[in-house]
C-alpha cells in the first residue's frame, strides 16, 4: 500500500540525521495522500540508523493504523490536525533541532532578520502560546496542533507563505508540497534559529528587515502567484 509515497517519507526521514537536525530517535516526518485520504508517517522510537521504507506506518485522518506492525509516531495526531487544516500542503516535519527549539523554550518568534529567512518565510516564524492544564492532559498531540492552527488564524499568517512554527517550550514543526520540501524547510529554519539569535546578540535594535526587502525575496523565489506582498 502506498509504496512510493512510503518511499519518499522514508527518504525523507533519512534527511533528518543527514542535517543533523535530530538527536537519537527525536523527530519525525510524514507525508500525505490526500486522493485516499491516508497519511504515511516514521514509526515511534525506531533508530534512523535501522529504519526501513516498509517500516512506515499508514494511518486514517483518525489516527486508526490502516496498514503497518509498528506504533506510529506520537505526534501523529499533530500531523493529522495540520494536515486537516492545511490543505495545500503534501508533507510534515518534526524536529528538536538546537537553535529552533532555543527560540521555543524562550517563547520566541523568529523574526524576518534576512533574506536567507525571506526566501523560505514570508515574515516572522511564530511561537505558539502556552498550553493549558487540560490541554496538555487531556491530548497533547492533538491540542498541539490546534493550538499551531489557533496561532496561525489569531496572526493571519498563511501557511503556505510560513511553513513552520515554533511550539512553546517543545521544538518546530515545518511543512510544505512534499515530505522533502518540508524537510529542506526544516533545515533553513534551523539556520535562520542560529543567525537571528547571533544577530540579536549583536544588534538587537537592527533585527528586522525592511518589508520592501522581504517582498522581493520572497517574490523572487516564489513567483508572482504565490505573492501576497503588503509591500510597496
Ligand atoms: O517531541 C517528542 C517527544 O518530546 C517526539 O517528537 C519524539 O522526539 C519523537 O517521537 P516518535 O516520533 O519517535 O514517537
Amino acid at each position: 500500500m502506498l509504496t512510493e509515497l512510503k518511499e519518499k517519507v522514508y527518504q525523507a526521514n533519512l534527511l533528518l540525521p543527514e542535517y543533523n537536525l535530530i538527536t537519537f530517535t527525536w523527530g519525525n516526518v510524514s507525508g500525505i495522500d490526500r486522493e485516499e485520504g491516508l497519511i504515511v508517517i516514521k514509526p515511534s522510537g525506531v533508530e534512523y540508523d535501522e529504519l526501513t521504507s516498509d517500516q512506515m506506518v499508514v494511518v486514517n485522518f483518525d489516527g486508526e493504523i490502516v496498514e503497518g506492525n509498528l506504533n506510529p509516531s506520537s505526534d501523529t495526531a499533530t500531523h493529522i490536525e495540520l494536515y486537516k487544516a492545511f490543505p495545500d500542503i503534501g508533507g510534515i516535519v518534526h524536529t528538536h533541532s538546537p537553535w529552533a527549539v532555543s527560540f521555543a523554550q524562550a517563547g520566541l518568534d523568529i523574526p524576518a532578520a534576512g533574506t536567507t529567512h525571506g526566501d523560505y518565510f514570508y515574515g516572522s516564524i511564530p511561537v505558539t502560546r502556552e498550553m493549558k492544564k487540560d490541554e496538555i492532559q487531556v491530548d497533547y498531540e492533538k491540542q498541539t496542533g490546534s493550538v499551531i492552527i489557533e496561532t496561525f488564524n489569531k496572526k493571519d499568517i498563511n501557511p503556505n507563505q510560513v511553513p513552520g512554527v515554533l511550539v512553546n517550550d517543545h521544538g518546530p514543526f515545518t511543512w510544505g508540497d512534499s515530505p522533502a520540501e518540508a524537510v529542506h524547510n526544516s533545515v533553513v529554519l534551523e539556520q535562520v534559529a542560529e543567525m537571528t539569535y547571533h544577530s540579536l546578540q549583536l544588534n538587537a535594535e537592527n533585527i528586522q528587515m525592511s518589508q520592501s526587502l522581504l517582498d522581493k525575496h520572497y517574490l523572487r523565489k516564489h513567483g508572482k502567484d504565490a505573492y501576497y506582498g503588503q509591500g510597496k
